[in-house]
């Protein structure tokens, strides 16, 4: 998909552009933001007297999947940064199950400030603005609000280990929420769309120990921004470099969730 097209998805939300209007990168260069400079990043700061190379290059980063694939350090800095995973449903996408999105994420200071999610093949748009609210092709999202684990769906991945210990655990977890009488449990295949899926609704809480930075950044803006809630596994504040979530429709599911897992340590993104 071109920028452009993100870009011009009509939507009573924010656009892409809009979404990129970040006030600290904005105070910084008016005029680069204006121009739409901002979301060009071969030409942006070469372009940009008031932000030229090479502070403009220091001052704004990427962490991506395939980048951290080849060797890349995946640090979260202060500095203007894009956290993107190109393909989310790696495995969905190579056996065409048609559950495949780009995750666009982007913090400044460590603070998610947007996040923009495509599902690929049901062409729907996820977007989410700190402070702004979180849209689907223009629809408002909420959460469902659920805190009764009995009426819940719950979603989560297996993640990427297969030896029999990790299995074991993740297995029982699952068991857990089923004993404590979760109405259903689903694993799609794609972390971000599960994530969106919660945002929009269709489905009240997601845990997950093996997922990267990369599948929670964008999600995570927009699960906020529809009302619901973001932590770490042990019942505290999400970290997002610690490979490891619960969000839910309400904290109170979000708690009884974190409270029934057993940990499963993937270590951290920021260490690998
Ligand atoms: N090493 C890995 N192997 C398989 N899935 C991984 C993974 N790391 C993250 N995941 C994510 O867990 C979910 C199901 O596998 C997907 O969102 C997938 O993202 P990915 O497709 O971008 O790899
Ligand atoms: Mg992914």
């Amino acid at each position: 998909m071109h920028r452009t097209d993100v870009c011009s998805v009509p939507a009573q939300g924010p656009t892409l552009s809009e979404l990129g209007t970040v006030q600290t990168c904005a105070e910084h260069c008016p005029e680069c933001f204006r121009s739409g400079l901002f979301f060009d990043p071969e030409n942006a700061f070469g372009r940009c007297k008031q932000w030229p190379a090479p502070q403009g290059r220091a001052c704004r980063r990427f962490i991506a999947e395939e980048a951290a694939a080849s060797g890349a350090k995946c640090v979260l800095t202060h500095n203007p940064t894009w956290i993107i995973d190109p393909i989310d449903g790696t495995c969905n996408f190579v056996h065409r199950f048609p559950t495949v999105a780009v995750s666009i994420g982007f913090a400044v200071r460590q603070e998610l400030e947007f996040g923009v999610i495509y599902h690929c093949t049901e062409e729907r748009l996820y977007t989410g603005r700190r402070g702004r609210g979180a849209f689907c092709n223009g629809q408002r999202l909420r959460v469902s609000g659920e805190t009764d684990l009995s009426k819940a769906l719950v979603l989560t991945e297996i993640g990427p280990k297969r030896d029999p210990a990790t299995l074991k655990l993740f297995l029982s977890n699952m068991e857990r929420l089923l004993h404590a009488k979760a109405h259903g449990v689903r694993v799609i295949g794609s972390s971000t769309l599960a994530l969106c899926h919660l945002a929009s609704g269709a489905a009240d809480a997601y845990y997950q120990f093996g997922l990267h930075c990369w599948d929670l950044a964008a999600a995570t803006v927009i699960i906020r921004e529809a009302g619901g809630i973001v932590i770490d596994t042990s019942g505290g504040p999400l970290d997002l470099m610690a490979c490891r979530v619960v969000a839910a429709s309400t904290r109170e599911m979000a708690m009884l969730i974190a409270q029934a897992l057993q940990t499963i340590n993937y270590g951290r993104d920021d260490e690998k």
